[in-house]
């Protein structure tokens, strides 16, 4: 009659922060927010009211805290990686762990023109995002991530050549404000296990490194023809930078900023090429998307 057809569970929003003493001084830290959600064995929870099988999302929060404690929590498709292996490892009737490691910013202070040993600040919420799924035999599919890095160009983009019809209202133009909120990932090749993900730890914070400046590179430089074009060209440059990425995904909203028409006052001007009074709009606003996937790559499991 019914079927449980999905099923997973686990815990959301687990806050942790972990401090690394250095034997110069200096402190370094890192805040996060991990999700754990598990599959396997575990519908009779559901459809029998037997909890037998049931790792108690507390015991996925301690979990995380004990992991944090016994393993390095950077770069955090490492500590994504453990938590995955650690749910399979333990527990034989797990067949799938997804864990989603969200690094929040912390921005070292700079005091009298120097880095400062043990202050931060948030400059920006800007997060690093990292899903980590291990599956029971087929190893680690890890997708980084960049979410929230909010950015405006007040020149240098356009859009024109749509296509026009009798519901069309807005005019071409060759110069507009462009500003989104840059949501960016990109997709590993299928790691074979915990491992092999250990095997070039560096390799992570370069990729993030690297498709952080091409965003904000491609963004400034660009005379940008459409939003669709400029997240095609970014996508691109990450694949050529990041040789183990097989896919890249943006996912950008483009938020739009209003001439006002000011002529009703004095006849002032503040349209077309005298515009300068804007009004930023906060919906509704345009929704580009894309996955750009690396010729010959291995299909995402
Ligand atoms: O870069 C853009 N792409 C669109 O698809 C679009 N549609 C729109 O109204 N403005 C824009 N801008």
């Amino acid at each position: 009659m019914a079927t449980l057809s999905y099923a997973r569970y686990g815990k959301d929003n687990v806050r942790l922060y972990k401090v690394q003493r250095n034997d110069d001084g200096t402190q370094d830290v890192t805040e996060m927010t991990v999700c754990t959600l598990l599959e396997g064995d575990i519908a009779e929870s559901w459809t029998k009211s037997d909890n037998a099988n049931i790792v108690a999302t507390d015991t996925q929060k301690q979990t995380v805290y004990i992991m944090a404690k016994l393993h390095p929590v950077t770069p955090p498709e490492l500590f994504a990686s453990i938590l995955g292996d650690h749910f399979l490892s333990t527990y034989s009737h797990i067949h799938v762990a997804h864990v989603t490691v969200t690094v929040h910013k912390w921005t070292r202070m700079e005091v009298d023109g120097k880095p400062h040993p043990h202050s931060f600040m948030r400059d920006g919420v800007e997060t690093r995002v990292v899903e980590a799924v291990a599956r029971r035999n087929k190893g680690i599919a890890i997708r980084s991530g960049i979410k929230g890095l909010l950015v405006l160009k007040s020149t240098g983009s356009q859009f024109w050549g749509f296509h026009r019809d009798e519901f069309t209202r807005l005019p071409e133009t060759r110069d507009r404000i462009l500003s989104t909120e840059v949501e960016a990932g990109w997709n590993w090749r299928n790691f074979s296990g915990l491992d092999e993900v250990k095997k070039d730890l560096s390799a992570f914070n370069q990729a993030w490194s690297d498709a952080r400046k091409i965003t904000l590179e491609t963004f400034a430089t660009e005379n940008s023809p459409s939003v669709q074009n400029t997240m095609y060209l970014m996508s691109e440059k990450i694949l050529a930078a990041v040789p183990r990425v097989e896919s890249v995904e943006y996912s950008l909203p483009n938020k739009h900023y209003f001439e006002i028409d000011l002529s009703w006052y004095k006849g002032l001007k503040n349209t077309g090429a005298d515009a300068e009074v804007y009004a930023p709009q906060s919906d509704p606003n345009g929704l580009i998307q894309c996955t750009v996937t690396r010729k010959g790559a291995s299909p995402k499991l």
